[in-house]
């Protein structure tokens, strides 16, 4: 039967999954060693179907670009909230969320009923003012809003985009071979990505109440979502098992997991696996997680790969852009 509402369910518990986090190694695929595809295409569906997270080292992104985007992130946030607020989060969820500002209201596996610890600057696709969907207002597709005395803020953060969208992109052949389809069959959902980008500072904690994160339980949106290596703990991920562990450490590496999107594309088979961020260290933290997702009108249809006789789709076609409609409603209220 195909589910009528688009509210993400939990995924149910499973006793026999593995503990670890799997790490997949880029460099021979990136560098087109004979077998890379595939043998990373296996490796890859093994970590999206038993643990919904895996860390990628060799990407090729440099340090030290990531550095300047957490760099880029701290100042950011150092600067006064009365400043941040002048680029206040819109109803195309670009700018700068304050504080407490949005609760995890989709959220399936906790009652989220607190408001976040933190506060988030968010970007998409840096559109020109005159781009076609800006001049429409096609939700989503509007103007990114950027502080305004910040010099080199915006050319650092959109390097950053670029790179992130590279690897992303580079990645989606290897997504299609361990469904099972050609390499290039799911490109055609990317021609034209959506992405958020989000820069994120989680201050320290001091005693919380019940049901309140720095970051509440939740399932991802999107397709991928690839983050940094993080030197300050705090995210801590919930295994398919039911065992929350905290996110392991692994410099300069990204750690990756798939999102509510990726899951209902799949049909299930791969997971969006609930996470959260508790900020006990003692120190600020900040993270920079860059979401991508798939076209904007591109319809996201059950794969032939992922569907079967005893295995028919659970959810209706839908577009991107409607998808998205309902994650804004259930998370942002009526933005
Ligand atoms: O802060 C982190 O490490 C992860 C953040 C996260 O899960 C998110 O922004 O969706
Ligand atoms: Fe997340």
């Amino acid at each position: 039967m195909l589910t009528d509402t688009l509210a993400p369910t939990p995924n149910p518990i499973r006793h026999d999954a593995p503990e670890e986090i799997p790490v997949l190694d880029l460099g021979p695929y990136l560098r087109g060693d004979p077998g890379a595809l595939h043998a990373l295409g296996k490796q890859l569906g093994h970590a999206l179907e038993n643990v919904g997270f895996y860390f990628i080292v060799n990407h090729g992104i440099e340090q030290a670009l990531i550095d300047r985007t957490f760099a880029a992130a701290r100042r950011f946030h150092a600067q006064p909230v009365d400043e941040k607020l002048k680029i206040k989060l819109d109803s195309n969820l670009r700018g700068y969320e304050p504080l407490k500002g949005s609760t995890t209201r989709h959220s399936a596996f906790e009652a989220n009923n607190r408001p976040n610890l933190n506060e988030a600057f968010f970007i998409g696709r840096d559109l020109a003012p005159d781009h076609p969907d800006v001049l429409a207002g096609r939700p989503f597709r509007g103007l990114n809003q950027w502080p305004d005395d910040l010099p080199g803020f915006r050319e650092d953060v959109l390097a950053d985009c670029r790179a992130a969208e590279k690897l992303g992109l580079a990645l989606v052949p290897v997504y299609a071979v361990a469904l099972g389809v050609e390499p290039g069959f799911l490109m055609r959902g990317f021609e034209d990505p959506m992405f958020t980008f989000r820069m994120s500072h989680y201050p320290q904690t001091g005693a919380l109440e019940d049901n309140e994160f720095s970051l509440a339980p939740h399932a991802d949106m999107s397709f991928m979502t690839l983050l940094p290596d993080n030197e300050v703990p705090g995210l801590s991920i919930r295994l398919p098992n039911g065992r929350w562990i905290d996110a392991p450490a692994m410099a300069g590496s990204f750690l990756v997991n798939g999102g509510d999107l990726l899951r209902r594309y799949t049909n299930d088979r791969f997971l969006a696996t609930p996470h959260k961020v508790l900020n006990r260290s003692g120190v600020e933290r900040y993270a920079i997680p860059f979401f991508m997702d798939c076209s904007y009108d591109f319809v996201m249809e059950c794969l032939p790969t992922c569907r079967g006789e005893h295995n028919p789709a659970r959810y209706e076609p839908i577009s991107y852009a409607e998808f998205r409609k309902f994650y804004r409603r259930s998370h942002y209220g009526n933005v």
